[in-house]
C-alpha cells in the first residue's frame, strides 16, 4: 500500500452494559477512499466520534501521518488534519455559505476564530485570502451561486455540500464523511459521487461512513464491516460483498437492512 495516513488499532468504547466497540481498526492510505459500513447500531458513528476527539475511547492507538496523535479534543483533532462532517448536519444556520467555509479555515490561520470575533490587525490581512479561498471551495463543491446565501435556506443536498467544502477549508489530512448521501435524492446522490471522486483525484484522503451500499461498493478502495461493534470483515468492495459474515449481518433478525 502507499504512505499510510490514518492508523486506528484496537479502539474500544463502552457505554454502560453495551460494548459499542470492540478492539476496532483500520489503516487508510493517501489518496484511498475508505468505506465504514454496518447495520443500525453496529458502532460506526461510535468510531467516527472516537477518532475525531467527541468520545474517549477505553483503548487503542492513532497515527496520522505516520505521528501519534491523542484524539482528546476536536479542536486538536482538527489542527492534527482530520476533518469531518456529521450525519445531523451541523452548520452555523444563520451565517451565509461563505461565512460557514471561512470559520473552517480559520482553523489553519495565526489570528484564529477569536482573532476573527476581535477583528485584529492581524485578522484583517488574512481574511481577503480566506475570503477567496472560501469562495474557490464553494465553486469546487458546486454551490458557488450561494455564497451569500444563509446556510438554512440551502436545500438539503447544498447543505451538505457545503459541509464538505468546510471540512476540505481545513486542508485535511483526512476528510471523513458522515453519511454524506442521506436524505438525497438519485440526482443529488449521483452529483455528490462525483464530488467524491474528484476529492479523491485531487489527492485528499476519504474516510466514508454511509448506508447507500451502492455508493460504497462504487466508490470505495476498501471498507470495514462492523457488526454490534465488532469488524467482521475488511477488504475490497468485493471480497466484502461475498463474505458470508457480511451477508448474515446484513440479513440476520434484529437488524434493518439498508
Ligand atoms: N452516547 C452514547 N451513550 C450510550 N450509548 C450510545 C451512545 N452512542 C451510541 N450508543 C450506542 O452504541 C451503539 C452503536 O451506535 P452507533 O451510533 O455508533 O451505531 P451506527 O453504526 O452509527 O448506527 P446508525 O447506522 O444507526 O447510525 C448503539 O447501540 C447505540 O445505542
Amino acid at each position: 500500500m502507499s504512505e499510510t495516513v490514518l492508523k486506528v488499532q484496537g479502539v474500544s468504547k463502552r457505554f454502560g452494559g453495551l460494548q459499542a466497540l470492540s478492539e476496532v481498526g483500520i489503516t487508510i492510505g493517501k489518496g484511498q477512499v475508505y468505506g465504514l459500513i454496518g447495520p443500525n447500531g453496529a458502532g460506526k458513528t461510535t468510531f467516527f466520534n472516537v477518532i475525531t476527539g467527541l468520545y474517549t475511547p477505553d483503548g487503542g492507538t492513532f497515527e496520522l501521518g505516520g505521528a501519534p496523535y491523542q484524539p482528546t479534543t476536536v479542536h486538536e483533532v482538527a489542527k492534527a488534519g482530520i476533518a469531518r462532517t456529521f450525519q445531523n448536519i451541523r452548520l452555523f444556520a444563520e451565517m451565509t455559505a461563505l461565512e460557514n467555509v471561512m470559520v473552517g479555515r480559520h482553523v489553519r490561520t495565526q489570528s484564529g476564530i477569536l482573532g476573527a470575533i476581535l477583528r485584529t490587525g492581524s485578522f484583517k490581512a488574512e481574511e481577503e485570502a480566506i475570503r477567496v479561498r472560501a469562495r474557490e471551495l464553494l465553486d469546487y463543491v458546486g454551490i458557488g451561486a450561494y455564497a451569500d446565501f444563509k446556510a438554512r435556506t440551502l436545500s438539503y443536498g447544498d447543505q451538505r455540500r457545503l459541509e464538505i467544502a468546510r471540512a476540505l477549508a481545513t486542508d485535511p489530512r483526512l476528510i471523513a464523511l458522515d453519511e454524506p448521501a442521506a436524505g438525497m435524492n438519485a440526482t443529488e446522490k449521483v452529483v455528490l459521487r462525483e464530488l467524491i471522486d474528484r476529492i479523491r483525484k485531487d489527492g485528499r484522503t476519504i474516510l466514508l461512513i454511509e448506508h447507500d451500499v451502492k455508493l460504497v461498493m462504487g466508490l470505495c478502495d476498501r471498507v470495514t464491516v462492523l457488526d454490534y461493534g465488532k469488524q467482521i470483515a475488511e477488504g475490497t468492495p468485493a471480497e466484502v460483498q461475498s463474505n458470508e459474515k457480511v451477508i448474515e449481518a446484513y440479513l440476520g433478525a434484529g437488524h434493518k437492512p439498508h
